[in-house]
């Protein structure tokens, strides 16, 4: 949809409302932890009490403001990238993640990264990427434990890294990427609390914050290894894995090559980005089906007939139910008027991913796992956007749901799924991701 500056949902020129977004007036402290712990059950109380622009005021020095209005949020996607600044607004997420990285640059810098990224994620790679896929996923189900529960989450995680970290490295063997495997489970494994601590270099000098610290170094300490000796590898130009891909880049066309810590940063935001994200998505999936014998059977028949499009509906209606990410951020350069509210410079505007997922104008019984929703025309357009939007869309939005679809195949055409609980699990926040609390929990009886 394109903008129109002087459309009454967006305004970027000749403001004419004066009145700023309406909050609570809590501390900061106490927004901030109720927006960290709490966001799933604060979120929608906000909106009722307030409306659909929400403003908070959320730790480190951030006035962020919460939108749920369908055409707010179209308009925000299709907004100017230099308006709406996406790298500024993910900057919770540079100590982990790096100054260089596509998740946290803007305007030039980040369409160079986003241009450079890009052809490890297109429909060729993905094409590519299947076989490799569909042989761990089957390997790991043919491990799971029988008739007793265990945590689907933890599954889906050590899958998705093993497979992202062979997108990352091509060959993911030898003792320099085990430690890594083993170390960065432990840099995904950050609650608000620790959140906190990215943001505070005092704090990185004690406790839990301590430890953090010490395993990134470590982290990168292997990752510049591993880029110092593939810059001497002479196959490059026959290799198709992105660090490769990417070393390449020097010797084609006029780009300079990549630094050392511009190769790290994005490295490191694609093995956090593309694993914890689509093995949450999969754990609710399951979740969900171990706790519904129609929607299981319905998805189990279409695993046997090869019948992939079914099978993405169920990961997609998941994915409507449980956002794995709830809102997506972009600060704003100047002050734009959104509606009737004024909202200035510097603000963070959020899209809630989670709001507009869960509201029956947009998906009727939302509560309810159906995914039918997701055949024929599916939802309207723009009411499902898991992967957020506009020029800033999740690079690796094709490639998580044929992950999710190959892995879904290969559980139920060698499993069925159920579970010892029934009862729904909360949402749990969990670095920038809302997991299952109690991990899925399932159990895998071998079909016959
Ligand atoms: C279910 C799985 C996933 C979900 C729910 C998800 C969600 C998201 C969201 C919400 C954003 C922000 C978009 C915005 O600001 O509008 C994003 C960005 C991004 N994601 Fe994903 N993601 C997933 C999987 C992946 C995978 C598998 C990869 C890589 C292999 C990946 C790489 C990225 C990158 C590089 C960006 C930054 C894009 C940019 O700023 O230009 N994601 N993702």
């Amino acid at each position: 949809m394109a903008t129109d500056l002087t459309s009454p949902v967006l305004r970027l020129d000749d403001l004419t409302a004066t009145r700023e977004p309406p909050g609570p007036r809590l501390p900061v402290a106490v927004q901030t932890a109720l927006f960290g712990m709490f966001r799933q059950y604060w979120l929608p109380w906000l909106r009722r009490r307030y409306g659909s622009i929400v403003r908070l005021r959320i730790y480190p020095e951030r006035s962020v403001v919460v939108l749920s209005d369908l055409d707010h949020i179209r308009a925000v996607f299709a907004g100017p990238a230099s308006v709406f600044h996406a790298g500024e607004g993910n900057a919770i997420l540079k100590p982990a993640m790096g100054e260089h990285s596509v998740l946290l640059t803007d305007e030039d810098v980040h369409l160079r990264a986003r241009k450079l990224l890009m052809p490890a994620f297109n429909g060729a790679s993905l094409r590519g990427y299947r076989d490799m896929i569909t042989e761990l996923a089957e390997a790991e189900v043919r491990r799971w434990p029988a008739n007793r529960p265990f945590s689907s989450h933890t599954r889906m995680q050590a899958l998705t890294l093993e497979v992202i970290l062979r997108v990352v490295f091509g060959v993911a063997e030898g003792p320099r990427l085990d430690e890594l495997r083993h170390l960065l489970r432990r840099v995904v494994d950050v609650g608000p609390i620790e959140l906190i601590g990215w943001h505070n270099p005092r704090l990185q000098r004690v406790g839990p914050w301590r430890a953090y610290a010490s395993t990134q170094r470590r982290v990168d300490q292997l990752l510049y290894a591993e880029i110092a000796d593939r810059r001497r590898a002479t196959d490059l130009d026959r290799r198709r894995d992105v660090l490769s891909r990417l070393l390449t880049v020097s010797t084609e066309g006029d780009e300079p090559p990549l630094t050392d810590a511009e190769l790290r940063d994005q490295l490191i935001t694609l093995l956090l980005a593309g694993h914890e994200t689509t093995a949450t998505a999969l754990a609710w999936t399951l979740h969900e089906l171990a706790r519904d014998p129609v929607e299981h059977a319905k998805a189990t028949r279409a695993a046997d007939e090869g019948d992939e499009k079914y099978l993405e509906a169920v990961v997609k209606e998941a994915m409507r139910l449980h956002p794995v990410v709830s809102e997506v951020a972009r600060r704003l350069t100047r002050d734009v008027q959104i509606g009737d509210v004024r909202i200035p410079a510097g603000h963070t505007v959020m899209p809630s991913i989670t709001l507009v997922h869960s509201d029956p104008e947009h998906h009727p019984e939302p509560r309810r796992f159906r995914p039918e929703r997701f055949l024929g025309g599916g939802p309207a357009s723009g009411t499902w956007f898991p992967f957020g939007g506009g020029v800033r869309r999740c690079l690796g939005a094709g490639f998580s749901l044929l992950e999710a679809v190959v892995m879904l195949r290969a559980v139920l055409t060698r499993h069925h799924v159920t579970t010892d609980r029934p009862r729904p699990e909360p949402p749990k926040p969990r670095n920038v991701t809302m997991i299952p609390a109690r991990g899925a929990r399932i159990i895998a009886m071998p079909r016959g």
